[in-house]
């Protein structure tokens, strides 16, 4: 297990070898494991947002509820503000869950269509016993001031509102008990790309207005880059990348980051890095390969990639960590890299 890497001495949030299996059983026996989070380090700076990004299935989603405690973790540790909540409940868990916020990625279905948005936004202020001292709807209608709704909409229901403003009135109540650090997953992944903009540009405001750090958590690459001061990049269950955003998006030095950030279209509709093309699927996360994972898509494997698992190795100075035997180490192609082939490899 690797240090966190590439935060300060006093990070707000810092998470070590978390790791969450789901047992699969076939009727009573239990027939296998689903590594979904397999041993992540990383930590979180007070006002700082860390993206978390990788493909559908990598592990993000499961992480970040960890991180919010809506999902226990079958080993590592989460501190938070110096103390360990790794197995917090009763009233510690409470108060935690009004320092520690999650956004959902499908606004609507987080939000109970038969109450007002008043209400939903009131709720956790109820929830926790707390009179705010102007009274919860002034308090309620100051919330949603902030998140760019109009207060006199109140007694509306979800329905009739957009998808956009859906996802605010979630923020709304993502902030009503003035967290220190929110979870933010695909936020905006459900939203029309022209509104998208917009909710990452209220989230930017937020963070720089009242100091919020996030974990913000996608798939893609483009939103993460608007957004965060560090990345880190997930593959089958762990983090084979994390390093200061304009590091790991000029150098990124694992072969998965560079595939990645080529994958993402550019002005012109080209990849920003060139023609990188990952070949086949993602292997199963019951049955991860021998040594690091990325391998069997991996154009530099070697031998040595399918028995030694590279660890979480600290590189530039400390600011950029690389779990990669091969790491790229030149910049990023501004386009025509070849279009790339894995070596025959085998599991
Ligand atoms: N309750 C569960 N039981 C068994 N397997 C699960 C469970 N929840 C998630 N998984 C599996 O764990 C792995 C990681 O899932 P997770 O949702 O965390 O990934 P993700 O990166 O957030 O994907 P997406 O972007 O599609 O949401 C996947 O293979 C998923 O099928």
């Amino acid at each position: 297990m690797s240090a966190p890497v590439a935060g300060s001495p006093d990070p707000l949030l810092s998470v070590t070898g978390l790791t969450k299996h789901f047992p699969v059983r076939e009727g009573l026996r239990r027939s296998g494991v689903v590594r979904a989070v397999d041993g992540v380090d990383f930590t979180v700076d007070a006002g700082e947002t860390l993206g978390l990004v990788g493909e559908s299935g990598c592990g993000k989603t499961t992480t970040g509820r960890m991180l919010v405690r809506l999902m226990e973790p079958t080993a590592g540790s989460i501190s938070f503000a110096g103390r360990n909540i790794t197995r917090a409940g009763g009233r510690e868990l409470q108060k935690l869950r009004q320092d520690l916020q999650i956004i959902f990625q499908d606004p609507y279905a987080s939000l109970n269509p038969r109450h007002t948005v008043g209400r939903i936004v009131a709720m956790p202020l109820e929830v926790n016993g707390i009179k705010p001292p102007g009274g919860v709807r002034n308090r309620v209608r100051e919330l949603l001031e902030l998140v760019g709704l109009n207060p006199e909409h109140y007694n509306r229901y979800p329905h009739e509102f957009s998808g956009g403003q859906r996802q605010r009135i979630g923020i709304a109540r993502a902030l009503a008990l003035e967290p220190k650090l929110i979870v933010a997953d695909e936020p905006v992944s459900a939203l029309d790309v022209s509104i998208q903009a917009q909710v990452v540009n209220l989230l930017r405001g937020l963070q720089r207005d009242l100091g919020l750090a996030f974990v913000f958590i996608a798939h893609d690459l483009a939103v993460v880059r608007h957004f965060s001061q560090r990345v880190a990049v997930m593959y089958l269950g762990t983090i084979v990348e994390i390093g200061d955003r304009d590091d790991l998006y000029q150098r990124p030095q694992h072969p998965y980051t560079r595939a990645l950030l080529s994958a993402v279209p550019d002005v012109t509709g080209q990849g920003v890095g060139g023609r990188i093309r990952l070949a086949g699927d993602v292997p199963t996360p019951l049955d991860p390969p021998s040594g690091c994972r990325f391998r069997t898509r991996c154009w530099k494997a070697t031998d040595r990639c399918a028995t030694e698992t590279p660890a979480l190795v600290p590189r530039e100075g400390g600011r950029q960590a690389t779990a990669c035997h091969h790491p790229e180490t030149g910049p990023l192609a501004s386009s025509g890299d070849a279009v790339a082939v894995p070596n025959e490899v085998s599991r």
